[in-house]
Order: structure tokens, then C-alpha cells, then sequence
């Protein structure tokens, strides 16, 4: 079912910081701070030539990785997104399967414009797994 590792995304606590040292000390293609106020983040993305980075920072009173920053405070990886072709589709399978789709079940639309689901780090062996719905190139 899941096709290319779209990105791995790391909550920092200091966006700035984070964006500076993937720009200046590992000579990354990082992008402005981007807020993403339907998901509770402001997001920076990295660029890379087989996948992408995001850093994610909370953004709002109820943002989803406020708890995940309590617990780590220096940071640290979030969640992996896997590409789907039909994200749906994929989430019913899924759940047939077992797993906990969070939220209320449906697509919410992500910071790269595409349908996107996640489902619970307890049924993927400790690891927040988003899917997304990338068009067929
Ligand atoms: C930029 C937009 C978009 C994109 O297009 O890419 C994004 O990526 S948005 C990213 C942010 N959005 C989300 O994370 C949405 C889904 N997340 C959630 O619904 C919640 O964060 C959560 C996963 C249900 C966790 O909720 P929280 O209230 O923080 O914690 P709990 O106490 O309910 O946690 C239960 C259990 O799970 C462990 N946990 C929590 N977060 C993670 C994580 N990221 N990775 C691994 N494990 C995690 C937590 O430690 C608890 O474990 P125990 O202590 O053992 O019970
Ligand atoms: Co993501």
C-alpha cells in the first residue's frame, strides 16, 4: 500500500535555530516558516534530493505536538509520512486491519496541498505515521 517516504518531521523548539542549522551547518534548500493554523504548526521545510524534512513548531493554544515538545524538549522525530495513492481507500483498509485512525476519520488537507491521514504511534510500534495522497506522476 505505501509507496515513497514523503518526509520525516522533527518538532524543534526553537524553529529559527532548527532552520539555521540545517541551512548553515548541513547546507540544506530550507524554505520561510510556514503556518499551517487547520494543523497547529508552523512548519519549515527542508529539501532533500530523495525526501524532505519538515520541522515542525507548535502554533496555537491546542496544537497536536505541544504534548510531544513537554516530553522532549530539545526536539526530536515526530512523524514519518508514507505517499498512498488513495488515502481513503488506504485508511479503510487500515482500519480494517486494526489501526486507529486519529482525529474524526476524514482527510484533512496538509502543508503540501494533499489529502492526509495519521494514524496512532501505538500501532505502528511507537511511531506517528501520517499517509498522504500524492497524484501518480
Ligand atoms: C504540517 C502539516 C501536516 C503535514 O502536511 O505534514 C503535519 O505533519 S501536521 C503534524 C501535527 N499533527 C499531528 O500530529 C496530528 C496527529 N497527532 C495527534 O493526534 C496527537 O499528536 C497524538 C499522536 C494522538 C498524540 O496526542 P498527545 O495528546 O500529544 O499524546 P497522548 O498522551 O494522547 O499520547 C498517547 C501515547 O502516544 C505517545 N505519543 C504521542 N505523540 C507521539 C509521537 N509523535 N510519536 C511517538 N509516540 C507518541 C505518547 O507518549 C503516549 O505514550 P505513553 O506515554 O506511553 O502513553
Ligand atoms: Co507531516
Amino acid at each position: 500500500m505505501i509507496g515513497k517516504l514523503n518526509h520525516v518531521a522533527i518538532a524543534v523548539p526553537d524553529l529559527e535555530k532548527a532552520a539555521n542549522t540545517y541551512r548553515e551547518t548541513l547546507g540544506a534548500k530550507v524554505s520561510a516558516p510556514h503556518p499551517v493554523p487547520a494543523h497547529g504548526v508552523t512548519v519549515v521545510f527542508v529539501e532533500l534530493p530523495n525526501t524532505k524534512i519538515e520541522l515542525l513548531h507548535p502554533l496555537g493554544d491546542k496544537s497536536p505536538i505541544a504534548g510531544f515538545l513537554e516530553k522532549n524538549a530539545g526536539g526530536g522525530i515526530h512523524h514519518i509520512c508514507f505517499e498512498v495513492e488513495d488515502v481513503v481507500a488506504a485508511g479503510e483498509t487500515l482500519k480494517a486491519a486494526g489501526a486507529r485512525v486519529l482525529g474524526d476519520g476524514a482527510p484533512k488537507i496538509g502543508a503540501h496541498g494533499n489529502p492526509v491521514l495519521f494514524l496512532h504511534p501505538k500501532d505502528f510500534f511507537g511511531t506517528l505515521v501520517e499517509i498522504e495522497q500524492v497524484p501518480a506522476a
